[in-house]
Formats: structure tokens, sequence, C-alpha cells
């Protein structure tokens, strides 16, 4: 595991999108493995920049998206299509056809688990897997349960998951109970995964997960057995590493 700690955010997105961005740089057709919620927001930020300036280009990129929610329409701004779309797809030059996100109103979910797991198989390995964290050590929308699942599936999401989100929306009752997430096999099949984590209160749970017991009541501890794991922090959320 590759730990590194940074005293500015923007030093921390900066740095998170060079990896990506150099990785697309020498790589033109590499898949992505991308992530919704607070975390990458800025490092989105900084790949537009990127782009923006002519440094890289997404065009023969292809990208898959983590997780989406069950039964919120494309079009609710709090979406992961519409994520994506306004933090990163409409700035970029990726062809739409290439960025992929499961599709949470099929009307056939396990067909749509079926169909998104036969898309990453086609795609071949993803080249990098961007990662937040959620405050139970969820991965994606994978939530500490006694078995975790490989392929792409429906979860219930938890009261605290529901809770942690419902700042997106008016209130809680407004959060989607159920969403499709990539499994733990697919995650963990990224030739390299990049997790990342602010703030002091997740400095507790990335601690635990990378240092303590490899449990599936704590989904990120696996990536402890993942040999290619770059972690990006901030001062706050490294705390107890020191
Ligand atoms: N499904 C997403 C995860 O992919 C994300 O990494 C995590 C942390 O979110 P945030 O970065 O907003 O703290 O929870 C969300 O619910």
């Amino acid at each position: 595991m590759n730990l590194l700690t940074f005293d500015s955010q923007q030093k921390l997105h900066e740095s998170a999108a060079g990896i990506i961005t150099g990785l697309v740089q020498t790589r033109p057709r590499a898949v992505l493995g991308l992530a919704t919620g607070g975390t990458p927001v800025g490092i989105y930020h900084a790949m537009v920049k990127s782009y923006q300036r002519g440094l890289v280009s997404f065009r023969s990129a292809t990208t898959f998206n983590l997780d989406e929610y069950v039964g919120l329409p494309e079009s609710h701004p709090e979406s992961y299509h519409s994520y994506m779309r306004n933090q990163l797809f409409r700035h970029i030059d990726l062809p739409p056809a290439q960025a992929h996100i499961p599709d949470g109103n099929a009307a056939d979910i396990v067909a749509e688990c079926k169909r998104y797991d036969r898309l990453l198989e086609d795609a071949g390995q993803i080249d990098l897997q961007l990662l937040g964290l959620g405050h139970n050590g969820h991965i994606g929308f994978n939530e500490p349960a006694h078995t975790l699942i490989s392929g792409t599936h429906l979860v219930n999401l938890q009261e605290d998951t529901r809770k942690a989100n419902a700042r997106f929306f008016h209130s809680i009752d407004k959060v989607p109970s159920r969403a499709l997430t990539m499994g733990i096999g697919t995650i963990l099949k990224a030739k390299t995964i990049l997790l990342v984590v602010k703030g002091a209160d997740k400095a507790e749970i990335v601690h635990t997960a990378l240092t303590g017991p490899i449990t599936t009541q704590c989904p990120a501890s696996l990536l402890q057995t993942h040999p290619r794991l770059v972690v990006l922090l901030d001062a706050e959320a490294a705390r107890l590493f020191q």
C-alpha cells in the first residue's frame, strides 16, 4: 500500500487527478472505474482543468461508474447519472457511448446487473478504480454484511448511509433505499485502486479499514489484499496514521 497525506485539499485533488490523467496520457484506451459522492468533486474539477488546458483527451477512454440509486429518474439532480454529467462528462471529450453507469430504473434489475457485468468483462480489466469511503466502511454501495457479493447487484442501503447522503437531498425520506453497485470482486480485479478519503469524520474508519482485521463487516478492509493500492488522505483523515 502506498499512502500519501496532503495538507491542502487542492494538492490532494490535483494529485489524484494527476494520477488519473497521467494514466490516460500514457494509455489513451484506459478503462477507468469512477466514483461519486462529495470526495471526488474536486478531483473531477482538476481533471476538467487538465482537459481544458489540452493536456489530456478522454476520447478513447472507457469509464464504469461504481453505482446508481434505484428508482431515481436519471434526470433527478442527485442521480449519479446527473452527478457524472455535471461534474465531469459534459466538460470533457469522453464519447457518451463509452461512459457506463448502472441503470437504476431498469425494469429487470437482475438482467441489468448481468448486462453491466458483461460490459465490464468485454472491456477487460479496469486499469484504475477510483474509490471514496463510506463512514461504515462501504465502497461503492457494498455495505457491511456477513457475506459480500462479487458482481454487480442490488443492495438495500443502510440507515447510516442514507443519513450520510441526506445532505444531498431535501430530507432523508427522499434518499432512495436501494441501489445497484459494482461488486467487491470487480473492484478488487482493478489493476490499481486509488482510494481517496477526506475529513476528520473518516479518520477512524479509514484507519480501521487499512490496519484492522480484514472482514466483510468493513468492506474497505478487503482493499488490504490488493497489490496496487494507492491511498490519498487529507491531514484530518490521516490523523490516526501519525
Ligand atoms: N456510493 C457512494 C460511495 O461511492 C462514496 O464513496 C461514499 C462516500 O461518499 P462521500 O465522498 O460523499 O463521503 O458514499 C456514497 O454513498
